[in-house]
């Protein structure tokens, strides 16, 4: 049985002058989680939002009652350093955690060998060091990286170091409103066919003309920032991407 549906709209495409308020709205709306893009200007060219807006926009919204819960902050991290900044997201009411593979294990950028061990971390480290902070870890890949990567790290016998959740990019990281890359769906196939219950999580031009596509796939967490935020009716579209997501539920 696959998960349940999981809607985290991308508060990207929110208007920033009513921030809080769009939040607790669109939870109001339906919405699961909130998805939060976290963009340094590094790891991708575009800046957003650091832990004290965060913080602010945590108040506005009520904590999960239970892991996974209605209220998550669900925090990507499209960061080139994502150890430095666990601490503070989770002091600023981050509940998930999500990091990118590929700056995980990217060493390039730091300057000496020790530089490296300092500032970048193994995947299976950066969750464990996750998992201590009392957070969700989710791990995201690019449309460049391929699934199998993952395989090592969804396998381990050890619940510490295993990733909650697993977020497939269906765009390139660093701005809204993108046009989907079905070309990213036979990743999502794949992990669900080897992980039945694993939360798989996709991001980018979702929307009611494309998570047809997604939910066959196997997607279930679905985030969509454009088609919530853009819409005259954002309960609907909510409802919609759910339905499409649970109608599936069993069938995978
Ligand atoms: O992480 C990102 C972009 O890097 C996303 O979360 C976008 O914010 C999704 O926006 P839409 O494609 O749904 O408009």
């Amino acid at each position: 049985m696959a998960p349940k549906a999981i809607i985290a709209p991308s508060i990207l495409s929110a208007d920033f002058a009513e921030l809080g308020a769009a939040c607790s709205r669109t939870i109001g709306q339906g919405a699961d989680w909130l998805h939060v893009d976290i963009m340094d200007g590094h790891f991708v060219p575009n800046l957003t939002f650091g832990p004290p807006v965060v913080a602010k926009i945590r108040s506005h919204v009520d904590k999960p009652t239970e892991s996974h819960g209605k209220g998550t902050f669900d925090c990507h991290m499209m960061i080139a350093e994502p150890k430095k900044w666990v601490k503070e997201f989770k002091a600023a009411g981050c509940d998930l955690y999500c990091f990118h593979y590929e700056a995980a294990i990217d060493s390039t950028a730091a300057e000496s060998p020790e530089a490296t061990s300092d500032r970048k971390t193994s995947p299976r480290e950066l969750i464990r060091y996750i998992h201590d902070q009392d957070m969700l870890a989710g791990v995201a890949i690019k449309p460049g990286t391929k699934v199998d990567v993952l395989y090592e790290l969804l396998d381990t016998q050890y619940k510490a170091e295993r990733p909650d959740m697993v977020l497939v990019m269906t765009v390139e990281p660093g701005f809204g409103g993108q046009k989907f890359m079905a070309s990213e769906l036979p990743k999502v196939r794949a992990l669900r066919e080897r992980y039945p219950e694993l939360n798989i999580e996709v991001d980018g031009g979702l929307g009611p003309g494309t998570i047809d596509q997604a939910a066959d796939a196997g997607a279930n967490v679905i985030v969509a920032g454009s088609a919530v935020f853009g819409a005259k009716d954002p309960a609907g579209v909510i409802a919609l991407l759910r339905e499409a997501v649970d109608k599936r539920g069993g069938k995978l």
